[in-house]
């Protein structure tokens, strides 16, 4: 069970203490928004290799972007460790996701609330992580979709035909309320952007959140 704190909710202006805050966490996530995909604007490529020079964990980069065949093989050319593209914005999936893998890093495709996942299934050969969206992307604070949970049942019973290690990543309104029926549904890294920074100690929430997850693993 794994935890990936979203760097979204962070202060902005204090980047590196905010992920040293972090080092007990699995990953650190960062959400790359270009106001097109989704409409928000973020951060890209040169930000993420600075913060990749200062992470005390592994980057998992999630790009909510258009044209991640174009763009998503330079974050793992940088050194994020973990590059999660949309299948909603990729023209080529298979190609996207050997590019990262081929650039040495996982690589991890993610579906919106209202795309299902069963004409992904295929994809699963590509991949090391399939990311389910449990609120629209594009902000952080949003409440969680429980609807989600049959998607990301899915999605573990497919990896579990197929066999081999494929995480099963949801993010968004993830929290001490809501990481259980996560796990449950066969979750296994949890990111959580308020229900980490929102707190006194973002360090004691990650232990929190993951010892929730622990406890009812599926
Ligand atoms: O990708 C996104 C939003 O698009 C997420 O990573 C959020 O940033 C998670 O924030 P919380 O819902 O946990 O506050």
């Amino acid at each position: 069970m794994q935890i990936s704190p979203s760097i979204l909710s962070a202060d902005f202006a204090n980047l590196q203490s905010e992920l040293e805050a972090i080092s007990n966490a699995d990953w650190a996530h960062v959400d790359v928004m270009d106001n097109h995909f989704v409409p928000n604007l973020t951060l890209g490529l040169p930000v993420v290799e600075a913060l990749l020079e200062v992470s005390p964990v592994p980057v998992d980069c999630h790009l909510m972007i258009e044209d991640p065949d174009r763009w998503a093989p330079g974050y793992a050319e940088a050194g994020a460790q973990s590059v999660t593209f949309h299948v909603e914005a990729a023209r080529d999936p298979v190609a996207t996701a050997r590019a990262i893998r081929a650039a040495g890093a996982r690589a991890a495709f993610a579906v919106k609330p209202g795309t299902p996942f069963d004409p992904y299934e295929e994809l699963l050969a590509e991949v090391d992580m399939v990311l389910v969206m449990t609120v629209e992307p594009g902000f952080g604070g949003q409440s969680f979709m429980a609807d989600q949970m049959p998607k990301v049942r899915r999605v573990r019973e497919a990896v579990r035909r197929r066999g081999g290690e494929i995480w099963v990543q949801v993010d968004g309104g993830v929290s001490a309320d809501t990481i259980e029926q996560c796990a449950e549904a066969g979750a296994d890294v949890f990111v959580a952007g308020s229900a980490v920074y929102g707190k006194d100690s973002a360090a004691a929430a990650v232990d929190d959140l993951r010892a929730l997850a622990e406890r009812h693993r599926h």
